[in-house]
């Protein structure tokens, strides 16, 4: 199984969303930005990870309960969701399509990665 940290991102009550290049696995598909765990912790992955998306630096505060999913074709996912908040402003997009800010009330509304529906429902259940 591949464990795969993400970020939901909050800043004055939005959550920052990011939309899958044409190009990657998933294409055009919303999801939390974050990466595949490697020889580091998941803190240190979501760091990283964040840091080489995006171009800033996060505040953990919260791991939330993973999701499995297995896409046809590649092996099973743990997707491990983490609340933050930012340190560092100014977005880049690095890899990403487009990043946007959403009212946790519009997230429903986007086309997500599969593996991610169950953690929006359990996001938006808990914290709307
Ligand atoms: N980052 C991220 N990946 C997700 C989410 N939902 C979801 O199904 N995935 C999948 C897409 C990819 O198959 C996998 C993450 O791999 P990735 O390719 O984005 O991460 P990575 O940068 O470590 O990959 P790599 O290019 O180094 O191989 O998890 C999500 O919300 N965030």
């Amino acid at each position: 199984m591949i464990k795969v940290a993400c970020a939901i991102i909050e800043h004055e009550g939005k959550v920052l969303c990011a939309q899958r290049s044409s190009k990657m696995h998933l294409p055009n598909k919303w999801e939390f930005p974050g990466g595949k765990v490697k020889e580091e912790t998941l803190e240190e992955c979501l760091t990283r990870e964040i840091k080489e998306e995006l171009g800033v630096e996060i505040i953990i505060l919260e791991q939330l309960p993973s999701n499995e999913h297995s896409y046809p074709e590649t092996k099973k996912i743990q997707l491990i969701p983490f609340r933050c908040s930012l340190q560092t402003f100014k977005i880049m997009l690095l890899e990403h399509s487009q990043a946007e800010w959403f009212p946790i009330e519009k997230l429903k509304s986007l086309d997500w990665a599969e593996a991610d529906i169950p953690i929006v429902n359990y996001y938006i259940k808990k914290y709307k």
